[in-house]
């Protein structure tokens, strides 16, 4: 992802592309460069520093690593509250972090959240290469939270299910009351489905990205909205003005 962000700010007329960082290379590199914002790809357990650092190094960033939790997302608006004191406009900074840049995913996740009241089941698939780190993926754990905030906003109680597991894992995780499978399939990208259950009737809400060049629209888009956006955005869908 981080060679194909790199790519694609390249390729965009309005942006410049001053340095690339691996995991050998210290964030102090970018004295100098005059980058404004950066756009971090790693792993869930670098992201959170590499994002405190960079808050520090006086960038604005966009994060499209998993791994985020209410916790380490309280720790970076804290970080932003002091380091934006007493400063507005662009001279404020922006952290955007999307559990997903790809469109069809950002919409299936807000089609879930708005279909989620209506049915008494829901629950959700989410399917990507092998080579995944993670699971379940950021953009299922996203999806289920939302799904489990809309039942209760709606007054739902739990889901119907009489099963007795034979063995562990059988029935997936559950995030929030809602069951997530994850399924790591040599030959996939990444892929997602929301299933939701009423008696004689079904809903499927599926996203596929079938190349990583789905997510690079998003990716462009967050580097231009988030400068200017001051604090912790989370999930391209307040940007896109979906939520
Ligand atoms: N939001 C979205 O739309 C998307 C999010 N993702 C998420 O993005 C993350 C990365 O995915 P992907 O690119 O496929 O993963 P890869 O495993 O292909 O790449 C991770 C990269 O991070 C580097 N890295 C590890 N630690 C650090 C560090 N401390 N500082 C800098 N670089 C580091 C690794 O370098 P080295 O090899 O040297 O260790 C490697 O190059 C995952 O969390 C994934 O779920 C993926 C796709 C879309
Ligand atoms: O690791 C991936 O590939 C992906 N990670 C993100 C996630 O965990 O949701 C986004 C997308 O699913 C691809």
């Amino acid at each position: 992802m981080g060679q194909a962000a790199c790519d694609a700010v390249e390729s965009a007329d309005d942006l410049e592309l001053v340095a690339k960082l691996g995991s050998a290379d210290s964030i102090d590199a970018l004295a100098g460069s005059g980058a404004t914002v950066a756009v971090e790809f790693t792993v869930p357990g670098a992201t959170e520093a590499n994002v405190h650092a960079l808050i520090d190094a006086g960038l604005s960033v966009v994060v499209g690593t998993t791994g985020w939790t209410d916790e380490s997302l309280d720790r970076v608006r804290r970080h932003l509250e002091e380091r934006n004191a007493g400063r507005d406009g662009d001279d404020a900074l922006g952290v955007l972090i999307a559990p997903n840049f790809a469109l069809s995913a950002v919409l299936a996740m807000t089609f879930a959240k708005q279909a989620a009241r209506f049915f008494e089941s829901a629950e959700v698939v989410e399917l990507h290469h092998p080579n995944k780190v993670d699971a379940p993926s950021g953009t299922a754990l996203t999806t289920a939270r939302h799904i489990a905030e809309a039942r209760a906003a709606a007054g739902l109680g739990a889901m119907p299910d009489a099963t007795q597991t034979q063995v562990d894992g059988a029935r997936g995780a559950v995030v929030d009351g809602v069951h997530v499978h994850a399924v790591r399939l040599r030959g996939l990208v990444a892929h997602e489905e929301i299933l939701l259950g009423n008696p004689g009737e079904q809903l499927t809400i599926r996203t596929d990205s079938f190349d990583r060049s789905s997510f690079m629209p998003g990716v462009l888009l967050a580097v231009r909205e988030v400068v200017g956006r001051p604090g912790v955005t989370f999930g391209l869908d307040q940007v896109l003005d979906l939520s």
